[in-house]
């Protein structure tokens, strides 16, 4: 499992919260390797998705190798707003960018930066940009599952992942990767991309498999991952891209090309209305004939954070009265995460205090959260929760 990377007394929740709340859905495009085409992906599906009508934001974070400047020729230098606050780039009506290398002072120095430091440059990015009301964020980050791809999974707890593949099996077993990285840091896939499936031949209009096309789609089937779309070879993107030229490029609505690309960008927002997670009804979970309540205990006592606790209290309630109540001390070592409370089959946690990211995965796996309970004993606790006097809603 990755190192958790908590920069210490910093409430980076807090920091952020203000800024994402307004942005309906964050997208991360992920590939297991480079050279995929993921950037390009990541600018054309913006591109799709701000002509829709969204207003879109697109945030590079490939710190070591931004591509996005290059392939929408945006500027080096973002004004500062009087909040001095960073103005992302609006390079077409509804679509503002921000990529690290606007803020590089030397674009040809590689930037060497240790873990921390990215997480803090990319909490920055996040936090600094006045990007204003946003329906869709699409963060392009770089190949791999290192550093920067785990920072947005806990900067921003509901990132949902788009995976970009090509037909070819070294690609197929990296797209693996990607899947356990997301698996691993609860992050949902809202689905995979195959690109450069098959060759459209600018002679005869005709399409030639160059490599195996359909191993996208038969690896998303096999990970149970929903599959968005193929996307073609097209040596017009590779021209258009190279000159900085995309958004032109993608006004030519006959080619295949940006037809799949369309195609994806609306399989994507219907992908994303199933996706939405609501909280579950706390009434519904009182209604039922049985449940099960779990508490995070530190010392005997309602733990202060679920991650530190050394004993989970499982209390079982039938026909509104307490059958039985367990004690379970956690088997793994190490902070506990919220997947040890969904295994344990609770239909509802009651803690002090909670992560959004923790909250994010119960309300994904319908567990109930009942947050700011009091220092008393599980029992009373629940006797409370049955009675409404804790929990309201
Ligand atoms: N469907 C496509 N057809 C033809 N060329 C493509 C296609 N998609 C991307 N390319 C080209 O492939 C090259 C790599 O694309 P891109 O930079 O988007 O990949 P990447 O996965 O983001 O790579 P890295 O992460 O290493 O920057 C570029 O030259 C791009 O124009």
């Amino acid at each position: 499992m990755k190192q958790e990377k908590q920069m210490p007394g910093i409430d980076e929740e807090a920091i952020l919260k203000p800024v994402l709340t307004h942005i309906k859905h964050k997208l991360m495009v992920l590939s297991g390797k480079g050279g995929v085409g993921k950037s390009t992906i990541a600018a054309c599906l913006a591109i799709a998705l701000a002509k829709k009508g969204n207003k879109v934001g697109l945030l590079d974070i490939d710190l070591h190798g931004p591509s996005i400047p290059h392939l929408l020729n945006i500027p080096d230098i973002l004004d500062i707003s009087p909040e001095q606050k960073v103005l992302p780039k609006e390079i077409m009506p509804n679509l503002e960018v921000v990529s690290m290398e606007c803020f590089m002072a030397d674009k040809d120095q590689a930037v060497i930066w240790r873990g921390p430091l990215k997480h803090a440059a990319i909490r920055q990015f996040i936090g600094d940009v006045q990007w204003g009301d946003l329906d869709y964020l699409v963060v392009d980050s770089p190949p791999g599952t290192g550093d920067e791809p785990l920072s947005i999974a806990q900067l921003i707890p509901e990132a949902k992942a788009i995976i970009v593949t090509t037909p070819q099996e070294v690609a197929l077993a990296d797209i693996r990767k990607s899947i356990t990285f997301c698996h691993e840091v609860d992050m949902d896939i809202a689905g995979i991309i195959e690109n450069m499936s098959g060759f459209i031949c600018p002679h005869c209009g005709k399409e030639v498999d160059i490599f195996k096309t359909g191993g996208g789609e038969r690896t998303a089937l096999a990970f149970h991952v929903e599959f968005l779309g193929k996307l073609p070879f097209d040596l017009g993107v590779v021209e258009a891209g190279d000159e900085g030229k995309l958004i032109k490029y993608m006004e030519r609505e006959d080619n295949p090309y940006n037809k799949a690309l369309f195609e994806i960008a609306d399989r994507l927002i219907q992908r994303l209305k199933e996706m939405e997670i609501k909280p579950v009804s706390l009434d519904e979970i009182r209604a039922k004939n049985s449940y099960k309540v779990t508490i995070p205990l530190k010392d005997g006592k309602p733990a202060p954070f679920l991650t530190n606790c050394d004993q989970i209290a499982m209390v079982h309630v039938k026909d509104s009265q307490i059958k039985k109540v367990e004690r379970i001390s956690p088997s793994q070592q190490g902070p506990i995460r919220p997947k040890v409370f969904v295994d344990l089959g609770a239909d509802l946690v009651m803690a002090k205090e909670m992560k959004e990211k923790a909250k994010y995965v119960f309300y994904k796996n319908k567990v109930g959260v009942v947050l700011d309970i009091p220092d008393a004993t599980p029992e009373e606790l629940v006797e409370k929760f049955i009675k409404g006097e804790l929990g309201g809603k």
